[in-house]
C-alpha cells in the first residue's frame, strides 16, 4: 500500500497520495470492524453490507437519478425550490454534467476507472452563482469557456462567463438573467469627462463600462445593424463637454453620410468625399508630425488643452477607404497617413476610432495597432478571432452568438484591451436621434 502511495506521490503529487492513503485505511479499518460484527451478529452484518452497497450505487448514479426525477416532475420541483437552493441542485448534478461536457479527467493511479471533476467553492451571488476551483491537471480555463454554452443550457441560466482569477484556477459565473438583455439609454455625459475613463455603457457585472482614450486606438467591428454607430456616438457624447471647452476635437470621416451628418457642429472637421477624407487623415498625420517635432526633448506625452487639443479621428466604415476605393493613388495616400497616425499618434494626443463591418486583413491592414478592440455581433467565430485575437472566441468572446434581434442584441459587444486577454462583455448606451440632437444643441461650438 505504501509503495503504491509512493508511486502516486511521484506521479500525481501529495494530495492524491494522501487521499489514497486515507481511503485505503478506511477500507482496512472498515473491513476489520465488519468482520468482527459478522462473527458476532451475522444477520446484522449482511444487512449493513447490502445497505452500504445500495448507498454506493445510488451515489454513483446520482446525476442520472436526478435527471430522471427532473424529467418526471421537473416543473413541480422548479416551483418549490428557491433560487438559492438551485445552486445546491446544480452542484449535485455537477459530476454528471462535467463528465458529459468532457471536463472530467481519469482519477489518480490505482483508483480504477473513476473520474475527477472540478471541485471548488460554489456560492450564490446577486443574480446567479459562482464556482471557483483549481483546474485539474492538463486543463486550462479555455476548456471551460469552450463549453460555456452547453453549461448555460444545462443549468438553465442566461449565461455562463468563464475567467481565471489566478494561474491554475478557473471561475464560472452563472447568471439567472442577462443584465444586458434590455437596451440601455446612453448615459448623460459626465460634466468633467476623464479621457482615461470615458463612460460608454454598462458591463455584464452591472458596473459602468468605461474606456480609456489617451494612448489608445479603438477598433469597432460588427455586422450591419450590430450597433457600431451607438459605440461611436457613445464615445462622442462622453467627450461632448470637452468638445465645448475646446480641449478635444473630433474629426469625422463619414463615407455613408448617414450616421454622422446630424452631428455637424460637434465635429471640428468633417469629410464625406473620398478626396476630402484622405486629406483629413493626411492633416491628422501632419499634426502628429508637427507635435512630434515640437515635443521632442521637452515632453513624452501630449497634454490636451485649449489651443492644443486632443484629436479623435472618427472613421466610419474604414473598409471604404482601405479596400473599396477604386482610385489606387488615393488608397495609398490614405494607408500611408493612417499608418503614421496609428504608429505615432498615441503619445501625441491623436487617437483613432474606426468602425468596420468586415474585419478581414485587407480591410483592416494595421489591426495590431488598435489597442482596444470591440467586437459587436459578427457572423462567424473566425471573424471574432480576427478582431479580438486568436482564440478569443474559445476564451468566451461569443460575438457570433449575439442575437440578431435589435432589442436584445444591438450594442452588445466583447472588448479586449492590449495586455488583458480576458474578453469583457458590455452593452453600449443607445442614442436616439433626439439624444443626438440634444447633444449637438447643448455642446456644439
Ligand atoms: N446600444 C444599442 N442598444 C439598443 N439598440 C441599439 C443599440 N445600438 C443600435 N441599436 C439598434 O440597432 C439599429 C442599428 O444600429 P446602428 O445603425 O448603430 O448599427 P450599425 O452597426 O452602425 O449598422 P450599419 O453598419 O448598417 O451602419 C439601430 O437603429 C437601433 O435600433
Amino acid at each position: 500500500m505504501f509503495l503504491l502511495a509512493l508511486v502516486i506521490l511521484l506521479r500525481r503529487g501529495p494530495w492524491p497520495a494522501v487521499r489514497f492513503l486515507v481511503k485505503a485505511w478506511l477500507w482496512i479499518v472498515g473491513s476489520i470492524v465488519w468482520l468482527v460484527l459478522f462473527f458476532r451478529r451475522p444477520t446484522a452484518a449482511l444487512l449493513l453490507l447490502v445497505a452500504l452497497l445500495v448507498a454506493l450505487v445510488l451515489w454513483r448514479l446520482r446525476g442520472w437519478l436526478w435527471g430522471q426525477l427532473w424529467r418526471w416532475k421537473g416543473d413541480r420541483i422548479a416551483a418549490v425550490i428557491p433560487d438559492r437552493a438551485w445552486v445546491w441542485v446544480r452542484r449535485f448534478q455537477w459530476p454528471q454534467l462535467a463528465w458529459r461536457t468532457g471536463l472530467t479527467r481519469p482519477q489518480a493511479v490505482g483508483a480504477g476507472a473513476s473520474m475527477e471533476y472540478l471541485g471548488g467553492r460554489w456560492r450564490p451571488i446577486p443574480n446567479g452563482f459562482v464556482v471557483v476551483g483549481r483546474l485539474l491537471d492538463g486543463q486550462t480555463p479555455v476548456d471551460y469557456a469552450k463549453v460555456s454554452e452547453p453549461l448555460a443550457e444545462s443549468w438553465q441560466v442566461a449565461r455562463v462567463a468563464v475567467d481565471s482569477p489566478a494561474r491554475g484556477w478557473v471561475r464560472l459565473k452563472a447568471l439567472w438573467s442577462d443584465p444586458l438583455a434590455t437596451p440601455l439609454r446612453a448615459p448623460l455625459p459626465n460634466p468633467r469627462p476623464d479621457l482615461r475613463a470615458l463612460l460608454l455603457g454598462q458591463r455584464e457585472d452591472g458596473l459602468a463600462w468605461t474606456e480609456r482614450l489617451i494612448g489608445r486606438h479603438l477598433l469597432v467591428a460588427g455586422a450591419t445593424g450590430a450597433g457600431k454607430g451607438s459605440v461611436q456616438w457613445s464615445v462622442i457624447r462622453a467627450l461632448a463637454p470637452l468638445i465645448r471647452w475646446r480641449v478635444v476635437e473630433v474629426w469625422t470621416l463619414d463615407p455613408k453620410r448617414i450616421e454622422f451628418a446630424s452631428g455637424g457642429r460637434l465635429f471640428a472637421r468633417y469629410a464625406a468625399e473620398p478626396v476630402d477624407m484622405v486629406e483629413l487623415v493626411e492633416a491628422a498625420a501632419q499634426l502628429v508630425a508637427d507635435r512630434a517635432r515640437r515635443m521632442a526633448g521637452h515632453a513624452r506625452t501630449h497634454v490636451a488643452r485649449r489651443g492644443d487639443p486632443f484629436v479623435l479621428l472618427n472613421i466610419d466604415e474604414l473598409a471604404f477607404l482601405t479596400a473599396y476605393l477604386t482610385d489606387r493613388k488615393l488608397k495609398d495616400r490614405f494607408a500611408g497617413a493612417l499608418a503614421t497616425v496609428l504608429t505615432q499618434g498615441r503619445a501625441l494626443g491623436v487617437a483613432v476610432l474606426a468602425a468596420v463591418q468586415d474585419p478581414r486583413k485587407e480591410t483592416v491592414p494595421l489591426r495590431q495597432l488598435f489597442t482596444t478592440r470591440i467586437a459587436l455581433r459578427l457572423d462567424e467565430p473566425s471573424q471574432v478571432d480576427l478582431v479580438l485575437g486568436d482564440g478569443a472566441a474559445d476564451r468566451g468572446a461569443a460575438a457570433h452568438l449575439i442575437p440578431r434581434d435589435e432589442a436584445t442584441g444591438a450594442g452588445i459587444a466583447y472588448v479586449i484591451t492590449d495586455g488583458d486577454a480576458t474578453p469583457r462583455r458590455v452593452r453600449a448606451g443607445y442614442l436616439s436621434d433626439r439624444d443626438i440632437a440634444w447633444t449637438v444643441a447643448t455642446f456644439a461650438r
